[in-house]
C-alpha cells in the first residue's frame, strides 16, 4: 500500500511535529514506507491531496486539526472528480479542536490512532459540498467532512484562529471563552432556511450547523444524532433568544442535551439554501466550514453520500 501524510507542522501549536521522531517509528512499525509532506501555508494540504492521488497513493493521512483533515478531503474528492482512483483518508488528529476525529472516537495518544489506520478496513462516509460568497464577494465552493454553520460560530473561528494562545491552552476553554467573548458583541442574523425544496424558515437565529458529524467548536455536541453514513445532513437551528439565558444554557451543548431546548429545532435534509433575509450580502452571516471561517452567506449545502474513503 503507498502511503502518504500531509503534515500541517503548525496545528495544534506544532504538537505533531516535536514528537515526530517517535511518531515515524509507530507509522513505519505499522504501515511501512511512507512518502512525507508538510504543509507551508493555507490550500496546501488540498494540492498535496491531488498530487498525492494524482500519483496513485491508496491511502493520505492528514497528520493535523479539522483545518488539514477538511482540506486534504476536499483535494481527494476533487481529484476524484477528475478520474483519478480513490484513495482513502487516514487521520493523525493533532490540531486544536480535532472535532470530526472526535465525532469518530480516535483514541488520544498517537501510537493507539497509528495502530487503528493499520488495522482498520475501508468505509465509505458521506461528505458535504458548500457554495458561499468568499471575502472578496465571488462564489466559492469546496466540501467539508464534518460541519458547516453560519452565525456566531462564523466569528468564533475567527477569533479561535487569531488567537494567539491557540493550540497551548485546552481546546474547550479556549472556544468557550472566545464563544462567551464573541456572542457579547453579536448581532443576531436574520435568514431564510429552506430544506430539500420545503417550506422556507425564516428567522432571527445565532446558529445554524449543517452536520455530517456530531462535534464542532472544541467539543460541543451540536448534533447529537448525526450520522457519517445515512446520507443526509442534521440541521441544526439555535433561534435568537435572550443572551443572558442562552448563554446560560450553553453548557447544554457539550452534551447534547439541548435537543429539547425552545430555541433549539433540528431537522434532517440532504440539500439546504440558507439566504440572508434582507437579501444584502454585505453584512450577511459568517459560514464556518470546519473550523474555518473563509466566507458568507448567502450558501447552499448539499450531502454527497458515500464519496469519500475512509480508513480510520
Ligand atoms: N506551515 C504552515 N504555517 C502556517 N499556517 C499553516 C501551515 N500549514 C497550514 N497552515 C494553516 O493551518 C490551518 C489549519 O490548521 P488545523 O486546522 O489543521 O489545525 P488547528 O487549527 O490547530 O486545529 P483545529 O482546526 O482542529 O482546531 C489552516 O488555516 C492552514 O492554512
Amino acid at each position: 500500500m503507498k502511503v502518504g501524510i500531509i503534515l500541517n507542522p503548525v496545528a495544534g501549536d506544532g504538537r505533531l511535529i516535536r514528537d515526530w521522531p517517535d511518531v515515524a517509528v509507530a507509522l513505519k512499525q505499522h504501515l511501512g514506507r511512507f512518502e512525507l509532506r508538510e504543509t507551508q501555508a493555507e490550500g496546501d494540504a488540498e494540492r498535496l491531496a491531488i498530487e498525492f492521488a494524482a500519483e496513485g497513493y491508496d491511502l493520505v493521512i492528514a497528520a493535523g486539526g479539522d483545518g488539514t483533515a477538511s482540506e486534504t478531503a476536499d483535494g481527494l474528492l476533487q481529484a476524484t472528480r477528475e478520474g483519478h482512483d480513490r484513495p482513502a483518508l487516514g487521520l493523525l488528529p493533532c490540531g486544536t479542536g480535532t472535532d470530526f476525529a472526535r465525532g469518530l472516537g480516535l483514541p488520544d495518544d498517537i501510537d493507539s490512532v497509528v495502530e487503528r489506520i493499520a488495522g482498520s478496513g475501508m468505509r465509505l462516509i458521506d461528505v458535504g459540498r458548500i457554495s458561499y460568497i468568499d471575502d472578496h464577494g465571488a462564489l466559492a465552493s469546496r466540501h467539508f467532512i464534518n460541519i458547516a454553520s453560519l452565525g456566531l460560530s462564523g466569528h468564533v473561528d475567527r477569533a479561535v484562529n487569531a488567537d494567539k494562545r491557540k493550540g497551548r491552552i485546552p481546546a474547550k476553554a479556549l472556544f468557550l471563552w472566545r464563544t462567551v467573548t464573541e456572542f457579547f458583541n453579536y448581532r443576531f442574523d436574520d435568514v431564510v432556511v429552506t430544506i430539500d425544496d420545503g417550506e422556507p424558515i425564516m428567522g432571527r437565529v445565532a446558529l445554524v450547523a449543517i452536520a455530517n458529524g456530531p462535534f464542532f467548536g472544541g467539543g460541543m455536541m451540536i448534533a447529537p444524532d448525526a450520522s457519517l453514513d445515512d446520507g443526509q445532513f442534521d440541521i441544526v437551528i439555535l433561534r435568537a433568544a435572550g443572551k443572558v439565558a442562552l448563554m446560560r444554557d450553553i453548557h447544554l451543548l457539550y452534551s447534547g442535551q439541548h435537543r429539547n431546548h425552545p430555541a433549539v429545532t433540528i431537522l434532517r435534509g440532504s440539500k439546504v439554501l440558507v439566504e440572508p433575509a434582507s437579501g444584502a450580502f454585505e453584512n450577511s452571516a459568517l459560514v464556518d466550514i470546519d473550523g474555518e471561517a473563509p466566507g458568507r452567506v448567502p450558501a447552499e449545502f448539499v450531502v454527497v453520500p458515500g464519496a469519500l474513503k475512509l480508513k480510520c
